[in-house]
């Protein structure tokens, strides 16, 4: 099992990962993208020129969602959580993951609140995390959603895992993946 925690900077995705952690009766593993980038050379990286950074973060977002198939293809639960903030990183996910089950929740937060949390964080420019509220969520489907602004983190991982339990059906990433390839899952 999959799930995969989709929203800006600062919505909460690492806070309910780490609550889904505590509440899920087996043990799942939390993958976050940025924990992925944490673990690159730092220094390396910033000699390189903008077109060459850019491809080793491409590299790195491509290792990540290929690190999160191996990790469930072995067997293991796992909490993802990311940004797709760009149209390429969805359609790599829904082509890398294909076979798995994914259960794919919009993580919400309003754009003052969004802000609010970047100036409390203070290494954060305000204003970042509202750019990519309509990138992040274009694709507009999901098999549950939660808003951090209304919930906390233990209420949100809980109304997960109780949907979680219910939920039946084509998976969105399913009819995403079907969109892609121009068919209707549904129909075969
Ligand atoms: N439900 C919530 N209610 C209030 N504050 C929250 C909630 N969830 C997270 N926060 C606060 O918002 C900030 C960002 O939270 P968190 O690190 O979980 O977000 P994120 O989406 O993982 O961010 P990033 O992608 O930037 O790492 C933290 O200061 C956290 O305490």
């Amino acid at each position: 099992m999959i799930i995969f925690l989709n929203g800006t900077s600062s919505s909460g995705k690492s806070s309910i990962a780490e609550q889904l952690l505590r509440v899920l009766d087996t043990p799942y593993f939390h993958l976050g993208v940025d924990a992925f980038g944490a673990m690159r050379a730092v220094e390396r990286t910033l000699e390189l020129d903008g077109p060459a950074q850019a491809e080793v973060l491409r590299r790195t977002r491509a290792g990540f969602h290929r690190a999160v198939a191996g990790m469930a293809q072995a067997g293991n639960d796992v909490v993802v959580d990311h940004v797709l903030s760009e149209p390429w990183r969805l359609q790599d996910c829904l082509e890398v993951l294909d076979g798995l089950d994914v259960f794919l929740v919009g993580v919400h937060c309003p754009p003052d609140e969004l802000e609010r949390r970047e100036r409390a964080r203070g290494d954060r420019v305000p204003g970042q995390a509202a750019a990519q509220l309509h990138s992040v969520h274009q694709h507009g489907l999901y098999d549950f959603e939660v808003d951090t602004s209304v919930s906390s983190p233990r209420e949100c991982a809980l109304a997960i895992k109780e949907f979680l339990g219910q939920a039946t059906g084509t998976r969105a990433f399913d009819e995403l993946r079907g969109r892609a390839r121009g068919h209707d899952p549904s129909t075969g």
